[in-house]
């Protein structure tokens, strides 16, 4: 038991930022933001003067620094097992954000077209995807570090109390609604399988895919000793965006997906008869919309994680108040607007890693473990599997 952390940051884009301001505001145990790298140098040294996260490095340099120990991944889907097994290798306790783990490609070699990984038979994803997630977690194992899955919903506040109070019910959670929703991604690599590994369904229904099995877990724990688990999927995914019909209208979500969808619902069968309803989607204009409806036997809970309307703002023009900042993806000001009082707070990215470091220095086991994020891969890969072959799909196939 430590009451120390020192942090390594790997990826200096939009979750790096985000993860840069939350580190700096863990309390109780003393974070040090010792060090970043990204892709290239010169980005981990601007981010490190920027934000104050410590010193730029290059990757190597970073995993081979000793003191550091926990590294902390907000890259591309693409590189989350290779940084996990080095960094697990070099000794390093892992954090590793959605998705664990992807089809982008593996096998096809490094010249694979995002076409020719899009048309690969979805059952042969599964696999791959799913062996890369195990892989991670036995290499974690392995080394004796911890693997995190950085699922921040699951610390967003509104999820927290509301699994606190369902826990005081006698209630069975009989049915859930969750989607996390906006206009389409920051991330030119989001468009394209050979980073990704999917489209909104994974970058984005992954979120309330979590939170819905980390909360059925619990219940069932609670009402019967084991956990409640998903058995099948069903699920459709589509890119509207794609429609000719589209072609010179006035569009203001992000289009041009290579392959990958820009909607996605599925719908989640767990072993004790009840369901989860899961959307993503990049066809919503009006910032990030991040929800979950949880609908009990003797309760029900409307988690509005993003937007919700602590405060809300009206300005008559753009530039009213100056360069602020609103939400996540919101680009003006103008008209009214739900400025979040904190952003990271309610999104659960502070409560994750106040977790993470509380988790780490007291040793013990990880509230969002890579087991959580291995059983979100293998879900939303069967629901690829659905989608394509139009049928329910067991997890057991
Ligand atoms: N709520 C959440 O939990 C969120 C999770 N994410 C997840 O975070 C990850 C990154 O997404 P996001 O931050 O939006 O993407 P960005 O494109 O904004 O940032 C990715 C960063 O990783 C760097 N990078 C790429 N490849 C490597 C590599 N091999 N080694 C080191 N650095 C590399 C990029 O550098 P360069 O720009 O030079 O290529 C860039 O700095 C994804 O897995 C995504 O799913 C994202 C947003 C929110
Ligand atoms: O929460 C999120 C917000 O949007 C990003 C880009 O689509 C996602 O990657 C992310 O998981």
């Amino acid at each position: 038991m430590t009451d120390s952390l020192r942090v390594g940051l790997i990826g200096s884009g939009f979750l790096a930022r985000t993860r840069a301001r939350c580190w700096a505001r863990v309390h109780g145990v003393a974070v040090e933001r010792a060090a970043v790298a990204s892709s290239a140098r010169a980005k981990a040294d601007e981010f490190a003067a920027r934000t104050g996260f410590g010193r730029g490095l290059s990757v190597d340099e970073l995993l081979a620094e000793e003191s550091i120990d926990l590294v902390d991944l907000c890259v591309p889907n693409r590189v989350h097992r290779e940084l996990t097994e080095r960094a697990a290798a070099a000794g390093k306790h892992v954090l590793c954000t959605k998705p664990l783990a992807a089809y982008w490609g593996q096998g096809l070699g490094d010249d694979a077209s995002a076409e020719s990984v899009a048309a690969v038979d979805r059952q042969d994803m599964y696999l791959r995807a799913l062996a890369d997630a195990n892989a991670m977690v036995e290499a974690c194992g392995a080394a004796g570090v911890k693997l995190f899955y950085g699922e921040n919903w699951i610390f967003a506040p509104a999820v927290q109390r509301a699994a606190q109070l369902q826990a005081a019910s006698n209630g069975l959670l009989l049915e859930m609604r969750g989607w996390e929703s906006h206009s389409g991604s920051h991330s030119p690599y989001s468009k394209d399988w050979r980073h990704t590994g999917g489209g909104a369904l994974l970058r984005l229904g992954a979120h309330p895919i979590g939170a819905m099995l980390w909360l059925k877990r619990r219940e069932g724990l609670r009402r019967r000793g084991t956990p409640t688990v998903v058995t099948s999927v069903t699920a459709e995914v589509a890119d509207p965006t794609a429609s000719a019909i589209l072609d010179g209208a006035r569009t203001a979500v992000a289009t041009g997906w290579k392959g990958v969808e820009s909607w996605g619902m599925a719908v989640l069968h767990f072993d004790d008869g009840t369901r989860g309803t899961v959307f993503g989607s990049d066809l919503m204009l009006g910032g990030m919309q991040s929800h979950l409806s949880l609908m009990g036997s003797d309760h029900r809970f409307e988690c509005a994680l993003s937007p919700h309307d602590q405060l809300r703002a009206y300005a008559p023009d753009d530039g009213t108040f100056g360069s602020e900042y609103v939400m996540e993806k919101v680009d003006g000001q103008a008209g009214w607007s739900t400025p979040l009082p904190d952003e990271d707070w309610s999104s659960g990215q502070q409560g994750l890693l106040q977790a993470v470091a509380e988790d780490l220095t007291a040793d013990r086991e990880p509230r969002c473990s890579g087991a959580l994020g291995l059983d979100v891969t293998r879900i939303v890969y069967a629901a690829y599997v659905s989608a394509a072959e139009g049928r329910r799909v067991e997890l057991e196939d």
